[in-house]
């Protein structure tokens, strides 16, 4: 099979689909490898180290999208890609359907396979594919949070560790998954006083037995989310419905409860976001703010921490990378349930039934 691997285009995004590693093991495998020049360097991989491994080196995106069975890349194509997909080809990258229709209709028009690795899922229910970018972003919630919370970054002019004599910050994380877990143990690690709410309760008792006495659980409900909101100083967003649309816990009229200065991280924001008030941001231009409240919400947070982020995804998308190529699309999704559930659409038809719920469409399954 051919094997492409463009440069991201996405705002401030450095990671890259592929490691030299994963071009080796390709190789091995007699596939054939086009990697775009210079899409490794924000993540420390030269064009030399990929062709010392086998790969061949093409010096634009147009060229490696026209020769390549499946292009394997990190975030969902934007809007200048759309054309280069083609009929046929599979994409194995992040695309979050649910939260643009404006992808979605690009991509089932194209033709391509669009295999998603956020909905890739185990049979536990655990997303293999998402879990190292959720810990990459759940932990940079915290720094990014702790830093808008200073008085110059429009935040309220509280440190989270507080000082001897100062109460510490208080921290508010929705959702105690993959995020949830890693923001509530940075910001434990910080010294702040964190809450954290979920509806699973199994995530709670979890929580509860391994983090410090100054991490609360709760359950996650309105009254919950709205006393706490007016007393805590970051609010972290780590809420998931898997391929959905996540729910607005905290609405626009919400807003009015909370501190002047108060920070939201809504981390949700690539499925749309946990507030009402959440739009996209890019690492350029993170924040925004509505009745006094700082909004961050940058889609692709590791992207800002290639070296992390790029050694972290590949490690575990590889495997699936290799059993696409060795067995082709269809029989790879065939034998591996995992992989199957990471199928979102078809040569023109949705096969994610939760991205039909989210726009209210009607197409057929596939
Ligand atoms: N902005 C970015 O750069 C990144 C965003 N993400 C996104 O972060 C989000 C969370 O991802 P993970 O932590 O991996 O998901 P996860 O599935 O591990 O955790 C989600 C949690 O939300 C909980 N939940 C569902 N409904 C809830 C409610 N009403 N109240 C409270 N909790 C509720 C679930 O029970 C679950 O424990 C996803 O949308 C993911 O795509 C992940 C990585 C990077
Ligand atoms: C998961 C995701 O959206 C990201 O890593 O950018
Ligand atoms: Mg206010």
């Amino acid at each position: 099979m051919i094997i492409g691997v463009p440069k991201e285009i996405k705002n401030n995004e450095s990671r890259v689909g592929m490691t030299p590693a994963g071009v080796y093991e390709l190789v091995k495998n007699h596939h054939k490898v086009f990697v775009q020049s210079t899409a490794g360097e924000g993540s420390g991989f030269f064009d030399k180290d990929y062709l010392e491994v086998g790969a061949s080196i093409l010096d634009t995106i147009e060229e490696v999208y026209a020769c390549s069975d499946m292009i394997v890349k990190v975030k969902e194509p934007v809007e200048q890609e759309y054309s280069l997909v083609k009929q046929g080809q599979v994409i194995f990258t992040y695309f979050h359907f649910a939260s643009s229709e404006t992808l979605t209709r690009a991509m089932l028009s194209s033709g391509a396979i669009c295999i998603a690795y956020e909905t890739v899922e185990d049979s536990d229910g655990s997303l293999p594919l998402l879990t190292p970018m959720s810990e990459v972003a759940g932990r940079m919630a915290v720094q990014q949070g702790a830093k808008y919370l200073e008085k110059p970054k429009k935040g309220r002019g509280v440190l989270l560790g507080g000082v001897p004599g100062v109460a510490p910050g208080r921290v508010l994380v929705l959702g105690a998954g993959t995020v949830g877990t890693q923001a509530a143990k940075m910001a434990a690690g910080l010294g702040a006083h964190v809450t954290i709410l979920d509806i699973n309760m199994k995530r709670l008792r979890y929580i509860n037995d391994v983090m410090p006495s100054h991490v609360v659980t709760e359950y996650s409900n309105e009254f919950n989310i709205r006393k706490h909101i007016q007393s805590h100083d970051l609010i972290i967003g780590g809420v998931l419905l898997k391929g959905a649309k996540a729910p607005n816990l905290i609405t626009r009229e919400m807003l009015k409860l909370m501190r002047p200065g108060t920070v939201i991280v809504d981390v949700a924001v690539d499925q749309g976001g946990c507030v009402e008030t959440t739009k996209p941001t890019t690492h350029e231009d993170p924040i925004y703010i509505i009745d006094d409240v700082v909004h961050y919400s940058v889609a692709n947070m590791p992207g800002a921490v290639p070296y992390t982020s790029t050694v972290a995804l590949t490690n575990v998308t590889l495997p699936y990378v290799l059993a696409l190529a060795n067995k082709g699309w269809y029989r790879a999704c065939e034998e591996d349930e995992a992989l199957h559930k990471g199928l979102n659409i078809i040569e023109g038809e949705i096969a994610y039934s939760e991205i039909v719920e989210t726009f209210g469409w009607e197409e057929i399954l596939a």
